[in-house]
């Protein structure tokens, strides 16, 4: 008699630009407490960098063949084409699957794609185990998502025709509005007076009670993230996001608020000068999230780097294979004007960073 397999659980762990979603996943996968987990990883802007340092990270649980990267697009416009069968796929080896975790984009909504499990082909092997919703304290504590009051008064009292949500304030809010569980980030970086407002501001922007705990560069039990039992398949039409309720004609939403650069340079010699050039180029021209890979002179390994606003991290994650290009390759991701307007300066600051020609790693 064929075993009936139970429906495998799915975490989805949203959050925006940078809020530690990766960093949050990573240290799961290293805790997973002999738990098989498969990993979809969907990246807004044309470099795998997600995949890449989970790749990367060395831990037995987080294999090649466990990791799906979705690459053409956010998985919320994507769901069609690519969710759905990367799904599929997934079922057809649940019997070797313990849980499914799918890391969106920091720029997507979660409400379609969770709406998505009650399609047949999915609803019947998989359930929403909870959507995990990452929240940078930091920036919540620096202003970083609410509107500028100032400007968009100016902007209504100028023309009232106008729609005039802040895009950030209403992404920031709706990954809020589709969560289970809030993760609180980087408090670390905050004190115990701004954790308390953060937490304020969040409980009412959730406009329900929801658990909200902190993590410490990721560091949270796995019992907390998997386990909620949530099967919010079943409740996400109660939590529509800001563009589900402006049109109510079921619309599609769509990214054009943001766009991505990649931009590359050849080996740096220093990377004090590196940072401090970089630092000029995120505040000049607006860069909410930059990341990437640096090769720098002398140094058989590669340097993971990585912006949220103006804070600015780097660290040797592991050296470059035989053969790999020694390449700088950085992804700067922002509203869309301000990309645009300033791609040409961002591509030409970023290039003049670097010493020289990429060069190949030795064989
Ligand atoms: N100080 C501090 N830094 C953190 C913490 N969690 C994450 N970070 C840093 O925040 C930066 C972004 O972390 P990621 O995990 O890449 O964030 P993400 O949400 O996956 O980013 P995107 O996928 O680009 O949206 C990295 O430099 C992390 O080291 C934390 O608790 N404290």
């Amino acid at each position: 008699m064929s075993q009936t397999l139970s429906k495998i659980p799915v975490t989805v762990v949203t959050g925006f630009l940078g809020a530690g979603k990766t960093t949050l996943i990573r240290h799961l996968l290293e805790n997973a407490g002999g738990r098989r987990i498969a990993l979809v990883i969907n990246e807004f802007g044309d470099l795998g960098v997600d995949g890449d340092i989970l790749a990367g990270c060395g831990v037995e649980t987080c294999r090649e063949e466990d990791v799906v990267e979705l690459t053409n697009g956010c998985i919320c416009c994507t769901v069609a084409d690519d969710f759905v069968p990367t799904m599929r796929m997934l079922l057809e080896r649940r019997d070797r699957l313990d849980h499914i975790v799918i890391e969106t984009s920091g720029l997507a909504l979660p409400q379609p794609l969770v709406a998505a499990f009650n399609w047949p082909e999915v609803k019947t092997g998989a359930t929403v185990d909870g959507v995990v919703t990452v929240i940078d304290a930091e920036a919540v504590a620096a202003g970083r998502f609410a509107a500028d009051e100032d400007k968009v008064r100016a902007q209504r009292a100028a023309d009232p025709s106008l729609d005039h949500d802040d895009p950030l304030e209403e992404l920031f809010e709706d990954q809020i509005r589709a969560a289970d569980l809030l993760v609180l980030t980087k408090t670390d970086l905050i004190d115990a007076a701004a954790l308390a407002r953060v937490k304020a501001e969040i409980e009412t922007a959730a406009g329900r009670p929801l658990g909200i705990v902190t993590a410490d560069k990721g560091r949270l039990p796995a019992d907390v993230l998997l386990g909620l039992t949530a099967g919010t398949e079943d409740l996400i039409h109660a939590r529509r996001s800001h563009h589900e309720i402006e049109h109510e004609g079921g619309e599609m939403h769509d990214h054009d608020d943001f766009e991505s650069v990649v931009a590359t340079a050849g080996e740096i010699a220093d990377v004090e000068a590196f940072t401090a050039g970089l630092r000029e180029i995120v505040a000049a021209h607006g860069i909410l999230r930059l990341k990437g890979f640096a090769a720098v002179q002398g140094k058989p390994m590669r340097l993971l780097v990585q912006a949220v606003g103006g804070r600015i991290e780097t660290y040797f994650d592991r050296p470059f294979r035989p053969g790999e290009a020694r390449a700088t390759k950085l992804v700067a991701i922002g509203l869309h004007d301000a990309i645009e307007d300033g791609e040409a300066a961002i591509l030409a600051g970023i290039a003049a960073l670097g010493t020289g020609p990429q060069v190949q790693a030795a064989e």
